[in-house]
């Protein structure tokens, strides 16, 4: 039996931005505790004042592992500004924004966007952008334990978002070369546009900050469709990864029904 599904449990942190998502946002906080979630992730927590984010997190007795920067303009098809030039300065604030509400709330990891690039011609410039940005403030999460997140995102999901593939992102970290800059590697997206899970997981094990999971092609619970999933977790565990586990999927229906999944898998593993 690999480690990664007996102590999967301990170390699945629920994605509150899709699971729970018939609750309001502030509401999912307890649904997940009630599910026997110890860990919740999200993405944009910022609508909600961080101390009532922090009130509820403790009246559940769940912490908060990791959020996003800002989208910023969605209407304008935004997707983080982490890459977009001309846009420094509002990437700063979002930076800090997303660092202050880390801080308080005790989240060790923020997933820093890069943004979705309009003109393939700038993209050049945009991986400048990325780089040059990344390194201005992955000092300044370091001093709080931080790691930020660098996460391909698939084409079909996600059309002109600036990094969609794990080995892209596996040279962009060599460039920016801060121990705390770190691939998300969600199985769903890599999947989609590498596959190859067991050797890529191998080969990029050093650099992975954190994984996600999904059934693909659906992006529903992880033990369904084309991905074997005690085997990928088993390839982790392999690899050396012992890290948190997020599970962003879309429930089918009920998330909490859903979950049977999680016995299903220690059962045959
Ligand atoms: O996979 C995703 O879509 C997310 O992890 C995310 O952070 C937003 O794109
Ligand atoms: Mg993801």
């Amino acid at each position: 039996m690999s480690r990664s599904t007996t102590d999967f449990r301990s170390r699945m942190t629920a994605n509150i931005a899709f699971m729970f998502a018939d609750l309001p946002f502030i509401d999912r906080i307890p649904a997940a505790a009630a599910a026997g979630f110890k860990f919740v992730e999200c993405h944009f927590p910022y609508d909600i004042p961080v101390d009532r984010l922090l009130a509820a997190l403790n009246a559940a007795g769940v912490q908060m592992t990791g959020i996003n920067t800002a989208p910023g303009n969605l209407e304008r098809g935004e997707w983080g500004l982490a890459a977009i030039a001309g846009q420094e300065a509002q990437f700063k604030a979002d930076f800090n924004q997303a660092l202050n509400y880390a801080v308080a709330l005790g989240a060790k990891a923020i997933h820093v966007m890069a943004g979705v690039i309009q003109d393939p011609s700038d993209r050049r410039q945009a991986l400048r952008v990325y780089v040059d940005n990344l390194r201005s403030v992955a000092k300044s999460a370091a001093a709080h334990g931080i790691t930020l997140l660098l996460e391909p995102l698939n084409t079909r999901d996600k059309p002109g978002y600036l990094v969609s593939r794990s080995d892209e992102i596996a040279e962009i970290l060599a460039e920016i070369a801060e121990p705390n800059v770190k691939l998300l590697f969600d199985i769903y997206h890599v999947q989609i546009m590498e596959g190859d899970l067991t050797r890529r997981i191998e080969r990029h094990a050093p650099l992975i900050g954190h994984v996600q999971l999904a059934s693909v092609p659906d992006r529903w619970e992880p033990d369904l469709g084309e991905v074997q999933l005690g085997h990928v977790l088993a390839a982790l565990d392999r690899a050396g990864y012992a890290g948190l586990i997020g599970l962003e999927y879309r429930p089918r229906g009920d998330t909490a029904a859903g979950l049977s999944w999680i016995d299903r898998l220690e059962a045959a593993n």
